[in-house]
């Protein structure tokens, strides 16, 4: 089997497919200006002004001509480019991967190559999602899959095959209720998860980047993570819209092992 081909949870266990490369441009977040122009007739105002402001996003525009599945891409450009946690040979798992512009970013960074002119080495990434999530050459998709299930887990530990992780990335999201603060309180269990699994497939000195809505546990998470990394940051980077309560936490070169 070529070494391009990766694995795709199909919630059944686990199936070998043939990837191809392959960039989405269909996804809602991406752009497809003159249907959506033609989509705004009819629309509650929200969703006009939601369409118009995407439309008029430099970072929409961005992920179009750069072939990103959407936006979200720059945050984790603009994070890395600032921290450098994605390196050539590293193995990351991305939780909350649908449509997959992280994933895409991830694999350009771990597993591209540009001196072997491709794909090579001994990057890995593994994408995880609830939503279908189509294919991206080079990363393992275990799409239609709950991060937090004990199975999805173990799935993600047999595609590690012992490995331990260097990275692992949160961008998870719940469907918002309108709630903040339940909101908030579901994103927060959310990054337990993910620091949970970490403290089981981290690598000393590994990295954990994780999205959450600002609310009143954001502290008591922070001091968590402080007790697990010899770093931890609160990031905002500019493709995080000014007017979402969106942060991020990094913690930066794992130590040890907390209790919530
Ligand atoms: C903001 S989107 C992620 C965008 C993605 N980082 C990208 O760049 O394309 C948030 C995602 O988190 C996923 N999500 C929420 N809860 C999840 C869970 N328990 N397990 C897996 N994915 C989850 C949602 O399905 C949604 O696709």
């Amino acid at each position: 089997m070529a070494s391009l081909e990766r694995v795709r949870h199909l919630g059944v266990g686990i199936k070998m497919v043939a990837t191809t490369v392959f960039r989405c441009s269909f996804h809602s977040s991406c752009v497809h200006r003159k249907t959506k122009l033609n989509n705004l007739k009819g629309k509650s105002t929200s969703s006009q002004e939601w369409l118009k402001r995407q439309l008029n996003d430099p970072y929409v525009k961005r992920a179009k001509t750069e072939n990103y599945r959407c936006r979200s891409a720059f945050k984790l450009i603009e994070i890395d480019d600032k921290y450098h946690l994605l390196q050539p040979g590293l193995a990351v798992i991305d939780c909350g991967a649908s449509p997959g512009s992280w994933t895409q970013v991830a694999v350009e960074r771990v597993c591209y190559d540009a001196s072997k002119n491709g794909y090579k080495g001994e990057g890995l990434v593994i994408g995880i999602d609830l939503q279908h999530m189509l294919p991206i050459e080079g990363a393992y998709v275990l799409h239609q899959s709950d991060f937090t299930s004990k199975e999805t887990q173990q799935t993600i530990l047999t595609i590690l095959n012992g490995r331990q992780a260097d990275v692992v990335m949160s961008d998870m999201a719940p469907s918002a209720s309108g709630q903040k603060s339940l909101d908030h309180d579901i994103i927060v269990d959310l990054c337990y998860s993910v620091l949970l699994f970490s403290r089981r497939v981290l690598k000393p000195g590994g990295h954990v980047l994780c999205k959450l809505w600002q609310g009143s546990e954001l502290r008591k998470l922070e001091l968590t993570m402080g007790k697990l990394f010899e770093n931890v940051k609160v990031v905002k980077p500019s493709a995080s819209r000014q007017d979402s309560s969106e942060i991020f936490l990094l913690g930066r070169n794992f130590v040890g092992k907390a209790e919530r």
